[in-house]
């Protein structure tokens, strides 16, 4: 299948890397054109323009945008629009809110399809999990890229109508604060507490067999290993946010009680008072480079 690919950053690259990989042919663009010239090297066709783009796909346009949440969604697609009717099919990848996908779905004449993407760059070899909401045909049609982007078959469906793919990914992000909160609490206390402990040594044989093992405490692990056993120099400032804040927004909106998910939410804006040295929070911030490879703050010298 021809597919385009806008936004090859961390995570587009490596879609149209996972798409060439499968056997399908790639047209990229991105606004840097080193990130296109990255591509062009993996096997995509490079693109020197949106309308480049549109052109060089043809009739039936299946475009995947891999762009940041927000206003570039917005400026990618009303470039794309002159170029698309009801055969074409336009996939976000991004984190995007779900009220907003739904918005643009109804704005557009493609398909849209709402996808949810997990893994993060460091999935780049194993693959992605995506959850995807929007008209099944499309779904159907677009069948073999997913395959190609996620794990395989199994790493990804059609949640259901268009909002939905965002909003499993929301409820998600909402999940990993809190799972993220639970481990820093744990290490916290372990790091503090009345033993000396090689805590690079406590997740490796908590991953081992321990009812909590899970990736992101081999992240936990691989984050002892590379930063030491006091996470070195790794600051407890905490980044990020936005999804977590529609998870509890949507709680709230829902009347369902979300408290551990609400108070890692409101640890992580907490880490961004004076008040310094919070364990559990300088955990969070190596893991979201762990999974994001979103930049580590680091204490000054
Ligand atoms: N990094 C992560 O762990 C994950 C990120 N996401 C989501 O995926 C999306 C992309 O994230 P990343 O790849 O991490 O971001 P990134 O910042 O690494 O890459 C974004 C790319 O989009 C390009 N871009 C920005 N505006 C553009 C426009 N108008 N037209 C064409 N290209 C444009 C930038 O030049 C950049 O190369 C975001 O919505 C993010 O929230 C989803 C799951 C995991
Ligand atoms: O979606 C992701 C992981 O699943 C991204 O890494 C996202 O950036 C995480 O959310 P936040 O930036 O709020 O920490």
């Amino acid at each position: 299948m021809q597919l385009g690919v806008i936004g090859l950053g961390r995570m587009g690259l490596i879609v149209a890397d996972r798409l060439i990989e499968g056997g399908h042919d790639v047209v990229a663009y991105d606004l840097d054109e080193a990130a296109v010239e990255r591509a062009g090297e993996a096997g995509a066709t490079p693109a020197d323009s949106i309308d480049d783009l549109a052109e060089r796909l043809g009739e039936e346009k299946r475009i995947w945008l891999m762009v940041p949440a927000g206003e570039a969604v917005d400026a990618t697609l009303a470039e794309l629009d002159p170029h698309l009717d009801s055969e074409d099919v336009v996939v976000d990848g991004g984190n995007s809110h779900f009220e907003r996908s739904v918005e643009r779905a109804e704005a557009t004449d493609a398909a849209y399809l709402d996808c949810g993407t997990s893994g993060g760059p460091a999935s780049a070899e194993a693959g992605f999990s995506l959850m995807i909401g929007g008209p099944r045909w499309a779904y159907n049609e677009l069948v073999p890229a997913f395959d190609a982007v996620a794990t395989g078959p199994a790493g990804h469906d059609r949640m259901g109508p268009v909002g939905s793919g965002h909003y499993v990914k929301m409820v998600h992000n909402g999940v990993e604060y809190a799972l993220m909160q639970a481990y820093g609490e744990g290490f916290e206390l372990l790091a503090e507490g009345r033993y000396d402990l090689d805590l690079e040594s406590v997740a490796r044989t908590w991953n081992n067999g321990a009812v909590i093992r899970s990736w992101l405490l081999e992240l936990c692990e691989e984050a002892f290993r590379e930063e030491g056993t006091d996470l070195g120099d790794v600051d407890d400032y905490v980044a990020g946010g936005s999804t977590g804040t529609w998870t509890v927004q949507e709680a709230l909106e829902q009347e369902i009680a979300l408290p551990i998910i609400y108070q890692a939410l409101s640890e992580r804006f907490g880490s961004r008072s004076p008040e310094e040295g919070r364990f559990s929070r300088r955990l969070a911030n190596r893991l979201r480079y762990g999974f994001g490879r979103h930049e580590v703050a680091r204490r000054e010298e």
